[in-house]
């Protein structure tokens, strides 16, 4: 469960990230953050794992306070969130197994991952990732000789690795085609499903909100204005979230 109490989000330069927000996500929750460029949808999921530090109020992960916790306890609580984001993040260089291997370094020590030291468990596990998102058979190529798509699954097999309990998100299909959107949506979903992996994505389609999400919440200006089911998300709650009428390049399309 994360608990956001208060929380308020304010840059050094004076800008407003986020205002007084209040929000309880339930274990096993699939939420789609929506709002218009500027809203504060990447500052609320990345005060999640304190990527982006909050300046009042307390965010809490499974009762533990994230926004407190020390450096120790921030790693720890850290482990048990994986992180999408937009561009992939992968070491490009490396091969796919060594890209999803990475997510088990918080469970070692330095040394020994810097050598690529990782147990036999690690592996299996690793491959077991790459797996479900139907990539094994690309584990020995470099990263950079995938798709888009096929990249971003990596980067879901790295958090599966990882064994997170909450996965983030940020605007994970962003680069992608219509086609390959779909396909790393529906992983992302099944893993949802599946593994009752607690789900918070940022999404521009509107479309695909509707279609994927168990919850919508919708940003303007920092503040929560629509917290609710995909079936009361309509084109009117759209047009209120983004402070006016919803436009063409806010739908993906297709078939649904
Ligand atoms: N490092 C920063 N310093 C100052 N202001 C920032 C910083 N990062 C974001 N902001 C501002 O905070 C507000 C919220 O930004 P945020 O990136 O969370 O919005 P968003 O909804 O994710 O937007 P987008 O869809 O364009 O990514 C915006 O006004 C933005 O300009």
């Amino acid at each position: 469960m994360i608990q956001f109490n208060n929380v308020s989000k304010t840059y050094p330069n004076g800008t407003i990230g986020l205002r007084n927000i209040n929000l309880t996500i339930e274990e096993g929750e699939l939420v789609v953050i929506v709002g218009s460029s500027g809203a504060g949808k990447s500052t609320l999921l990345r005060s999640i794992n304190r990527l982006h530090d909050i300046t009042d109020g307390e965010i809490q992960v499974d009762g533990k306070s994230i926004t407190r916790a020390n450096d120790r306890e921030l790693r720890r609580m850290r482990r048990d969130i994986g992180m999408i984001f937009q561009s992939f993040n992968l070491i490009k260089r490396n091969t796919v197994l060594n890209n999803v291997l990475s997510g088990r370094v918080a469970y070692h020590s330095t040394l020994r991952t810097m050598f690529g030291m990782f147990p036999r468990e690690d592996i299996e596990l690793s491959l077991h990732a790459l797996e479900r998102v139907n990539i094994r058979e690309k584990a020995y190529i470099r990263a950079d000789q995938l798709s888009g798509g096929q990249q971003q699954r990596v980067s879901i097999a790295r958090a599966l690795a990882q064994e997170a309990k909450i996965i983030l998100a940020d605007e994970p299909v962003a680069s992608l085609d219509p086609l390959t959107t779909r396909q790393v949506m529906d992983d992302l979903q099944r893993i949802n499903q599946d593994m009752k992996i607690t789900t918070i994505i940022n999404l521009h389609f509107i479309d695909l909100a509707r279609e994927y999400a168990t919850r919508i919440i919708g940003l303007r200006a920092g503040e929560v204005v629509f917290d609710g089911p995909p079936e009361e998300a309509t084109d009117e709650v759209f047009a209120e979230i983004y402070g006016r009428s919803i436009r063409h390049d806010e739908m993906l399309g297709g078939e649904v």
